[in-house]
């Protein structure tokens, strides 16, 4: 289970973006969050990927709340999620071919004689030609680098993959491949899946259960201090 309880997160302390969000999604579900611009989806995937420290709150994964976080992180928490970003070029070192891309996360933590194999078994579905996996990034089109993307972050068999508009800049027959793909790969595993996004479509047909931010926060808000509350409304203004 993936449980973020009373998350509160952001890049000022003084303005946290995220404000006591609570969310679970079990083994092996398919989450979807959807919500406007800006309001905090992605720093909340990147809580859940254990990539940014919330200012207060607990991640509990699989049962143990995670005390570490980016490179704190015990190896064992970080190798059990996956994470593919909206942009592959901004997680892609550039000086990679993407057969080492895909294969980094074996390399860092020792396991560098699997990589052959499972870069090929990886590839193959994902339509990553021996031609392609030999070029570098800026040698292949948006489409192909995020597919070598998806790749890497399947490459450990995560348990969890964490997924952050990854189709958002691609055209639709890329987008169906890397769902294809993540569904393949939950299909053999029993992975869970929580998927941020603006796509309700896309978000509804690949999860098994979507979850809108409005609706996080209004959870976080006690009734009294929602929006349109009879009680919000008898508030006095400045009242905490
Ligand atoms: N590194 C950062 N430093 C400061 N502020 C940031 C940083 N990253 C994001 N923000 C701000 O935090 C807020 C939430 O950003 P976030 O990327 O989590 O939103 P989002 O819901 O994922 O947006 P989108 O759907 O447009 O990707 C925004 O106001 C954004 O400008």
């Amino acid at each position: 289970m993936l449980e973020l309880r009373s998350i509160t997160a952001g890049y000022d302390r003084r303005a946290p973006v995220v404000r006591g969000i609570s969310l679970t999604i079990e083994p092996g579900e398919a989450v979807g969050l959807l919500g406007p611009s800006g309001c905090g989806k992605s720093t909340l995937a990147r809580v859940a990927a254990l990539l940014h420290r919330p200012d207060s709150g607990t991640l509990v994964l699989d049962g143990e709340p995670v005390r570490g976080w980016r490179h704190h992180a015990p190896p064992a928490r970080r190798t059990a999620i996956g994470v593919v970003f909206q942009q592959p070029r901004l997680s892609s070192d550039p000086r990679l071919r993407l057969a080492d891309l895909i294969a980094e996360p074996l390399r860092a933590t020792g396991r560098r004689e699997e990589a052959a194999d499972r870069v090929a078994e990886l590839a193959e579905p994902l339509g990553l030609t021996p031609d392609l996996l030999r070029r570098r990034p800026h040698e292949v089109s948006d489409g192909q680098l995020q597919r070598a993307c998806l790749a890497r972050a399947l490459v450990l068999r995560p348990r969890w993959l964490i997924c952050d508009e990854p189709t958002a800049m691609l055209d639709a027959s890329t987008t169906a491949a890397l769902v294809e793909a993540i569904e393949d790969y939950r299909a053999a595993t029993g992975a869970g899946l929580f998927a941020v996004g603006h796509d309700r479509t896309l978000l509804r047909r690949w999860c098994d259960r979507t979850v809108h931010w409005d609706d996080l926060t209004a959870s976080s808000v006690p009734p009294g201090d929602r929006p349109g509350s009879p009680l919000a409304a008898r508030r006095p203004a400045g009242a905490p």
